[in-house]
């Protein structure tokens, strides 16, 4: 593995998206889930990827992957940010023949996320394995959390030991530039091992990016 990809979530201005594209940011994430601190719409989404566009151009740094982040999303709301996005990322009960299908449909490809808990949380991946390009094991959410993700909660991840899938994954949930290298040291050896992701652990209030915070996340992940 060349050094793990570097995914922030909960991008919602063209000055964080920039700066951590300029940092090495490999993934941006743009939450269209209403009830996030870090909801975005795909208008929103659009004038920040342009900036984004505009400014990978003028300076040379490379486009990072963009994520539309959706939770049991219908038809409509999938289909206004599609064209956006190369990656979908779902949070909601999506089934497998689901993320196939609008993979497919849409022309992105799919991350599914995977809320762990304990060892036997792992394997629902399995069920992933043909329908998704990319599996997110995440930390299942707090009870009374109003949301799947970006929770700030951690699971063990030595957990992962017991996944055996070829699908490649990203280590998502409660990281930060503090315990993130104690991560990526956790998993680099795994052949499937793709990345991590962060969205409070680089943020100064839910929802507002720390530009530092960013780079010395990516810095720290990357080694
Ligand atoms: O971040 C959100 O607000 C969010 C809302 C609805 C569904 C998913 C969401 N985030 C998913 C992510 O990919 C987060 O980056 C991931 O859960 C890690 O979050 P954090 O623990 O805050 O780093």
């Amino acid at each position: 593995m060349s050094g793990p990809l570097v995914k922030i979530c909960g991008v919602k201005d063209a000055a964080t998206a920039i700066d951590a594209a300029r940092a090495g940011a490999d993934f941006l994430g743009f939450v269209f889930f209403r009830k996030s601190p870090r909801f975005v719409t795909p208008e929103a989404a659009e004038e920040i990827i342009l900036d984004l566009k505009q400014a990978a151009f003028d300076e040379g740094f490379a486009m990072p992957r963009l994520v539309g982040l959706f939770v049991d999303a219908g038809e409509k709301e999938l289909s206004e940010a599609a064209p956006l996005l190369t990656h979908f990322q779902f949070h909601g009960h999506e089934s497998p023949e689901r993320c196939s299908e609008l993979g497919l449909e849409f022309g992105v490809e799919v991350i599914k996320a995977i809320p762990v808990t304990g060892k036997g949380d792992v394997s629902d991946a399995s069920d992933y394995e043909e329908a998704a390009d990319i599996i997110l094991f995440d930390a299942k959410p707090p009870p009374g959390a109003g949301q799947p993700g970006g929770n700030g909660v951690s699971f063990d991840w030595t957990l992962l030991s017991a996944y055996e899938g070829e699908t490649p994954y990203i280590v998502a949930g409660g990281l930060t530039p503090e315990n993130v290298g104690e991560a990526v040291k956790g998993q680099k050896s795994r052949e499937a091992f793709l990345g991590v992701d962060v969205s409070s652990g680089v943020e100064s209030a839910p929802g507002k990016k720390d530009d530092a915070l960013v780079k010395a996340f990516i810095s720290a992940s990357k080694g």
